[in-house]
């Protein structure tokens, strides 16, 4: 039940792709502090969930409401290939407008060497980091994180969710699609086939 805390609030919501109805009467709120995962098996329509939540596609029914600005992370990082991680981010920084500077993601997130290597030489768990980065530059109270762990080694997974988790201790919050189990406190929401 949403309150006045609540960063998000999801009501009745359903989403039908290619004529087919992959879930209805979804509800639920987002609140400082919290982690939600959402889980279930494959095509049941988490990726298509949290596109919705960040506004990138339309629901079929029902309403999403944000009250704070949100970040999304593809399944896949869209990185520009030829660009070099401090010009991928600066770009975005000068979108974001948030005042947050590149050389502090830079170093919160561990990519200071990594700077001026092209982002088509990354590898998948620099990939990551560079698109987490990318989350923070944006100042947004909400990430929506699409299986942000796969392909990550245990040092990747472990910094991984300490950025997480530093971003919920500073009021923030996170929705995160994942097959993998996260490794911290979180509520769970199963979608069913
Ligand atoms: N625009 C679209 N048109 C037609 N079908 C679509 C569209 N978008 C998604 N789908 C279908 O909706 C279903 C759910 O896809 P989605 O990627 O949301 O599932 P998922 O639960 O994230 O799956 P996975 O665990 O495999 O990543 C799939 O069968 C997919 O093919």
């Amino acid at each position: 039940m949403a309150t006045d805390a609540s960063l998000l609030e999801v009501e009745a919501l359903g989403c039908r792709r290619g004529g087919v109805w992959l879930f209805a009467g979804v509800q639920f709120a987002v609140a400082a502090g919290d982690l939600l995962e959402i889980s279930g098996p494959n095509g049941v329509g988490k990726s298509s969930l949290l596109r919705i939540l960040a506004g990138i596609a339309p629901p079929s029914q029902g309403q999403v409401r944000a009250h704070v600005r949100t970040a999304y992370s593809g399944h896949e990082p869209a990185l520009k290939p030829r660009r070099s991680v401090h010009a991928e981010l600066d770009y975005w920084a000068g979108l974001y407008a948030s005042g947050r500077a590149v050389t502090d993601a830079l170093q919160r997130f561990g990519l200071d060497d990594l700077a001026f290597l092209e982002c088509r030489l990354l590898s998948n768990g620099q990939r990551r980091r560079v698109a987490l980065a990318r989350c923070w530059l944006a100042d947004a109270r909400l990430w929506l994180l699409d299986e942000p762990l796969v392909g990550l080694d245990t040092a990747g997974r472990d910094a991984l969710m300490a950025a997480v988790m530093a971003h919920l201790a500073a009021g923030g919050a996170a929705v995160v699609v994942s097959h993998q189990p996260l490794d911290a406190p979180h509520r769970r929401l199963v979608l069913a086939a």
